[in-house]
Order: C-alpha cells, then structure tokens, then sequence
C-alpha cells in the first residue's frame, strides 16, 4: 500500500523505557498507518516487548513522544491509549480459560455484530462457542485471542508474538486474516514476530531491532529478497536503511 502521503495513525519519536529503571529500549522511533502492518522484529530480547509495552503504556517510557490517533499520549497513558483505540495483544494470550469462547468475547465487546465477525473471519471459533477457553488449542486460543481485540474495534492493533507456541502452519493461516482485516478496516498492526519470512509476507513495512535499538528499516516485500540485510540487522550491525 502506499502510505507516504499519510499522516501515521500512531508514531513515537525517541521512545526510551525499561524496567525499575534499567534501559531496555532507546531512541526508537516506529510509525505505522491506517490499513498498514508493521512487522517488528529482532532477536530474542532485542526489545520488542518492551516497546510494545511502552507504546501500550503498560510500562512508563523514559523518555520520548508517542502520537495516537492525532493525540500526544501523556507518560502514564494507558487508559487514554485504550480509549483511541490502541489495543494489545499479549504474548500470553490473557485470556479467561474457564470462560467460553462466546463468553471471552462478550466480556471484550458486547455488540453481537462484532462478535459475528470475529466468527466470519475465524470460522473454527463459531463452531468452539461454548467451548472453555482454556481447552481450546493454541491456534484457537490464538485466534481467540486476537477476535478478542477485534471486538474492541482498534485504531491499532499491537500483536505481540503471534505464533508463540504455534506450527508455522497455524501462522500461515493466521496471518493471512490479519493482512484481511487491515485491509477491509484499516486498523493499523504492529505484530511482532519470530518467523521472518511469514511476517515480511504479510507485513508492508518492517523494523528491526537489536540490543534496543532499531538497526534496519525497510519495504517489507524489498527485505525479502535481502535476507542478508536481516541476518546482518540481526547480528546487530550497523544502522541500515532500506527504504
Ligand atoms: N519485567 C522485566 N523486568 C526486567 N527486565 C525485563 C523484563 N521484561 C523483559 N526484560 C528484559 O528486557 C530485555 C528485552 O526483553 P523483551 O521481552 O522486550 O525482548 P523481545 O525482543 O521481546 O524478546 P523475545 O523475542 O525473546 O520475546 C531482555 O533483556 C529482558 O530480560
């Protein structure tokens, strides 16, 4: 999609946080776009948590600017996050597990029409309705997980480790509904994940980081036929831009 002409649906400028006062990530800055996946990616505790936590405001940032929806998030943000839209989903899943499927995504969002097209889109969980969450399997939890989100109408949708626990198989089917959805909405998606090559297929642009800090950035489809520059970015080299 073309997207340089927009403003983005949610930005951050020299974004910087960690944790009881250790810095994790520093100096990040990440913009995303209406109908527009981001794939954030990066080694094992490169910071790709962190930075969805500090752009969710779960975690307060050091230091830095976050812009959502046209409205500067204060440090401490968040409830105002939610309440633009902004909408996480953790790498844990969080859902109720004795609860019904059914009963998960009431409790998210309470119009019917919503919840239909959760099912539309995840035929498989129309047919788990009554079914505890927590004895789906993890491909269902999955995609319960992010109907959960969906429900809640997001502006941005931040999907942290799709595929944790996960065949490639499941993610490849997964991944597909995610690109549907940001294309018939417009709901922005910054979805962190480990399987490079399904991410860059699904995502339009693509940040990577490294020790906290971005070092690539890039057309997600041009990065797929650079594979070197993502093993190099991986490795921590030098700040490289491919746009
Ligand atoms: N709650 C926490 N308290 C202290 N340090 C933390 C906490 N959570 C994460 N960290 C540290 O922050 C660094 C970045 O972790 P983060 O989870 O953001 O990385 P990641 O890129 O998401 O990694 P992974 O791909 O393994 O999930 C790691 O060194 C990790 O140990």
């Amino acid at each position: 999609m073309n997207t340089t002409s927009k403003t983005p649906v949610l930005s951050c400028s020299g974004l910087s946080a960690g944790y009881a006062g250790a810095p994790v990530i520093r100096d990040v800055d990440l913009s995303v776009h209406r109908g527009e996946i981001l794939a954030l990616l990066g080694p094992n505790g490169a910071g790709k948590t962190t930075t969805l936590l500090a752009l969710a405001g779960l975690i307060n940032r050091a230091d830095g600017s976050i812009t959502l929806d046209g409205n500067t998030l204060r440090s401490e943000h968040s409830r105002q996050a939610a309440g633009h839209g902004l909408v996480l989903v953790p790498d844990d899943r969080a859902l109720f597990t004795t609860l019904t499927t059914y009963e998960n995504l009431k409790l998210a969002g309470r119009k019917k029409a919503k919840i239909d097209g959760v099912f539309d889109l995840f035929p498989r969980l129309r047919e788990r309705t009554s079914v505890a969450a927590g004895s789906l399997s993890g491909g269902e939890q999955q995609m319960l997980a992010i109907g959960r989100a969906l429900v809640q109408d997001p502006t941005v949708l931040l999907i942290d480790e799709l595929s944790m626990g996960l065949a490639p198989v499941i993610v490849e089917q997964l991944l597909p509904v995610i690109r549907q959805v940001a294309d018939d909405t417009g709901t922005a998606v910054i979805l962190v994940e480990q399987h490079v090559r399904l991410a860059l297929q699904a995502a339009d642009r693509a940040v990577v980081l490294a020790h906290g800090a971005e070092v690539l950035s890039g057309d997600a489809k041009e990065l797929l036929t650079h594979p070197e520059r993502i093993e190099a970015a991986y490795l921590g080299g030098d700040r490289v831009a491919a746009e």
